[in-house]
């Protein structure tokens, strides 16, 4: 079958039927990958079952083909549970790519600033840890809220209170996504499972999604669209032909894929940073210190302050460094022929960017391994950018939602930083940082935690 699909780049020998899957470690699959790096170069192929997956690995590599050849390497996978639950809505792609990118920034530019939008949760979200008076908490519940309520009041105008039936809904279905792209089988989606389960409840979800959507056909103001749903039915309504990209299924998918993109992968990279702040106490004390000196404790931090915070940037880097959400990306499909590096990746080909190989690449870190800020510092510690941080992909699929995610997570970390000592409820040494489950993602634990208050 190899040859007969055109050169694919070497890897190891794959069962019939099974392809590699018995060899693959399912729970920490990118593990595996890792290490067949070290064996066949930097591009290899995989077989799940049938299918074939071209693995990119490390800097050149990875430049080469996400940037070098991302038209070529800019497909979106289509296969069935990726299409329903992650970004479904791109065959054609490229028009609601540019879509989404313009009106994120016309929300946050024109209509109310993003960094407005986002402070009014975090605000929240202090709050709500106060209400917690210095006893254990677990925090993730708080976070997703929250975070999940930055991107409501963006795609459907308005923010939803935590006991809404219908939020929690739409909640645990993007946590339930999460989790069985995590299971084993998440991993080797091409096989049917207890996935049905989940399409029955992402159906919901998107049901929900179209209501929503419909409730406005009528009832727009094409000179004051209010939110990202207001700016597509005007689209819809402006270009109608069933030809072009902006009609009503791909609507629900947009505002679906940036609802799920958009909540789970912030509210748990901070439930990571606070867990890491927690096991490293005198990181957490010199971020505390440097807020205390650049924004005090007299008035909340803005995005202006980053660059006065080098070490509190740094920290965060490190966090999303190590914690790796990624290390896969999302998968990509070869739109044509392709060669690279003397091999012919067909059309339709899946493909693996690797991430995680440039970020623990030890020629690209000081400390690859462990969790340390100086990895983005200089001598003189200044924050020092590095070229091999791709935790948010990159190239033509990068993920759209980076800018949106870089001021949530810069604000949140500051505001609960400014304002509460994060505290484990074990002793150090038992406190495990170590993400749960890294099938297709990597999803830090959930724990409990003591949030004292500082003032
Ligand atoms: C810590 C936060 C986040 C991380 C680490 C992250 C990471 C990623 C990565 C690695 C990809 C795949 C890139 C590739 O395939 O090459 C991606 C894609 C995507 N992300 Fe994010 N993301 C985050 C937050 C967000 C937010 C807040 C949104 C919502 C606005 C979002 C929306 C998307 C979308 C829509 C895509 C698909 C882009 C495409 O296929 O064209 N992400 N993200």
């Amino acid at each position: 079958k190899q040859s007969s699909i055109g050169q694919l780049p070497p890897g190891p020998t794959p069962y019939p039927l099974l392809g590699n899957i018995l060899q693959i470690d399912v729970k920490e699959p990118y593990k595996y990958y890792l290490k067949l790096s070290k064996k066949y170069g930097s591009v290899f192929t995989i077989w799940l079952a049938n299918s074939p997956v071209v693995i990119i690995s490390g800097y050149q590599a990875l430049k080469d083909t996400m940037i070098g050849l991302g038209e070529e390497f800019s497909g979106r996978a289509t296969y069935p549970l990726l299409m329903k639950i992650t970004l479904g809505y791109g065959r054609e792609q490229g028009e609601m790519r540019r879509f989404t990118l313009m009106t994120l920034k016309y929300f946050g530019m024109v209509r109310r600033s993003i960094e407005e939008r986002v402070r009014e949760e975090a605000e929240k979200l202090v709050e709500m840890f106060k209400k917690c008076k210095g006893s254990a908490f677990s925090p993730a519940d708080m976070l997703s809220n929250t975070m999940a309520n930055v991107i409501c009041s963006i795609v459907f105008g308005q923010r939803f209170e935590f006991e809404d039936p219908q939020f929690k809904f739409l909640l645990q279905t993007v946590n339930s996504v999460f989790t069985v792209l995590n299971s084993p089988i998440g991993q080797v989606f091409l096989f049917p499972g207890k996935h049905h389960l989940l399409f029955r409840d992402v159906d919901k979800a998107r049901e929900y999604c179209k209501r929503q959507a419909k409730a406005r056909i009528n009832n727009v103001d094409p000179s004051c669209p209010q939110d990202l749903i207001d700016a597509f039915v005007l689209k819809i309504q402006e270009k109608y032909n069933p030809d072009t990209e902006y009609h009503f299924d791909n609507l629900i998918s947009l505002v679906w894929n940036l609802f799920s993109a958009g909540t789970e992968t912030t509210s748990s990279t901070v439930r990571h940073a606070l867990l890491l702040m927690m096991k490293h106490p005198d990181v957490q004390e010199r971020v505390q210190k440097e807020i205390d000196e650049v924004v005090g404790q007299d008035r909340w931090s803005s995005v202006e302050d980053r660059q006065n915070l080098p070490y509190t940037d740094a920290v965060i880097h490190e966090i999303q460094r190590n914690m790796d959400l990624a290390p896969i990306a999302v998968p990509h499909k070869m739109m044509c022929d392709t060669e690279y590096n003397g091999y012919v990746i067909p059309k339709g080909v899946m493909v693996f960017p690797l991430l995680s190989s440039m970020l623990i690449d030890p020629k690209m870190w000081k400390n690859p391994d462990c969790f340390d800020p100086e990895n983005f510092l200089d001598a003189d510690g200044r924050f020092q950018k590095n070229d091999a941080f791709v935790v948010f992909g990159m190239g033509k699929r990068a993920c759209l939602g980076e800018a949106l995610a870089r001021i949530e997570l810069f604000i949140f970390f500051t505001y609960l930083l400014q304002h509460f000592t994060f505290k484990a409820t074990v002793p150090l040494e038992e406190l495990d940082t170590a993400p749960t489950k890294c099938s297709f993602g990597r999803m830090p634990r959930t724990y409990d935690c003591y949030a004292i208050p500082r003032k």
